[in-house]
């Protein structure tokens, strides 16, 4: 797709979900229009229309031809797939998983398009890299011509047609680990390590990491200055309750506690998702206390929204429930990751 210099970007969203990719493109500072978003799921069409004052097509995506894609006239295709068939929890069926089937006909698409587009940015979990829908996905995108560079830093894959290409070509056709690549578009809040090696101990980890006060909706009250590093945090298991079809009152905090009975079987959960905060501090400085002591909640969806860095006018419609806010949450994606791939990605 030719564009002229001042023109906007023309882009399509796939699996727009919440809206994680238009805001990572409006955080990146690229001079693009979203021409079309689309998703299945009525309840993120809902929130994406809260916040972006237009509701994604509402369809599978394995329905849309290639003169459908046409008719947008699109430069740049952004893509979030679902990441199901990959996760290591799931069953890794990968390319036989129906979940897969849109995304493998979507690429199947391009050489049909009489306009295929310039860039395609596709981000995906670890797992991904190794299926045979990645395989595809190659051998797909090689085949009209495009290069690739890859990223594990969150999971992510994009790429860049012909004759333009990458702003560091030497780490075309690669999969990288490390984000050197984009240190230049990193913006102060989402600056990323130059390290090119895992960090080497946990206290480099823990010192390079923001305070997780910083996410916070809800303050510790009986928290000391310079406490921060002894907040905790556990990997166990997602909210119990079911709120389905109750509204969502984010006013009060005695909903986010983890019951004691649920404390008490800890290990049952371990293998579940989501993270838990401790709000009360052991009392002896480097021993553990016992988890029933630490008061330990779930984060706010809004906390999780902040930890995604999400901006603060971010909303959920009042209709959204608990439960569907973590989920819409836990599909989407770090804004503060994606901008600077995608302002390196959209460098001229
Ligand atoms: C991994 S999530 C992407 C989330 C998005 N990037 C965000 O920030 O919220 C995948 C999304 O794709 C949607 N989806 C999955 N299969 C689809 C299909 N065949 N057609 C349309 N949407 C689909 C799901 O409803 C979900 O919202």
């Amino acid at each position: 797709m030719e564009k002229r210099q001042e023109e906007p970007w023309k882009v399509l969203e796939f699996y727009s979900g919440i809206g994680g990719m238009r805001y990572s493109l409006i955080r990146a500072g690229v001079n693009a229009e979203i021409v079309e978003a689309f998703d299945i799921n009525d309840k993120a069409n809902d929130v994406y229309q809260h916040n972006f004052g237009h509701r994604p097509y509402q369809g599978n995506i394995q329905t849309l031809t290639a003169a459908d894609l046409d008719g947008y006239g699109a430069h740049a295709w952004l893509l979030s797939p679902p990441c199901q068939p990959y996760t290591r929890q799931g069953l890794q069926k990968q390319s036989e998983d129906t979940r897969a089937f849109s995304f493998l006909k979507i690429l199947e698409l391009i050489p049909h398009t009489s306009k295929p587009p310039n860039m395609i940015f596709v981000e995906n979990v670890v797992g991904f890299e190794t299926s045979d829908t990645h395989s595809r996905m190659i051998e797909t995108l090689a085949k009209v011509d495009f290069v690739t560079q890859e990223f594990i830093l969150s999971p992510l894959q994009f790429g860049k047609r012909k004759p333009s290409s990458f702003q560091n070509p030497l780490f075309n056709n690669q999969l990288l680990w490390f984000p050197s690549p984009l240190s230049r578009f990193a913006d102060h809040e989402s600056e990323l390590y130059e390290h090119d090696q895992p960090l080497d101990s946990l206290d480099n980890f823990l010192q390079s990491c923001e305070p997780i006060e910083r996410f916070l909706e809800f303050k510790n009250d009986n928290q000391q200055p310079g406490d921060t590093t002894s907040v905790s945090l556990f990997a166990v298991g997602g909210l119990e309750k079911d709120d389905e079809g109750n509204r969502y009152d984010a006013s009060s905090l005695d909903q986010y506690f983890v019951p004691l009975t649920l404390i008490e079987s800890y290990y049952r959960y371990v293998k579940g998702t989501g993270s838990l905060l401790a709000t009360v501090l052991p009392k002896k400085k480097g021993k553990a206390s016992p988890l029933k002591e630490q008061c330990l909640r779930y984060f706010t969806p809004r906390e999780v929204a902040n930890l995604h860095s999400f901006p603060e006018d971010f909303q959920f419609p009042q209709h959204i429930s608990l439960r569907q806010r973590y989920a819409l949450l836990g599909n989407s994606l770090s804004i503060a990751v994606v901008a600077p791939l995608l302002e390196y990605l959209f460098a001229d």
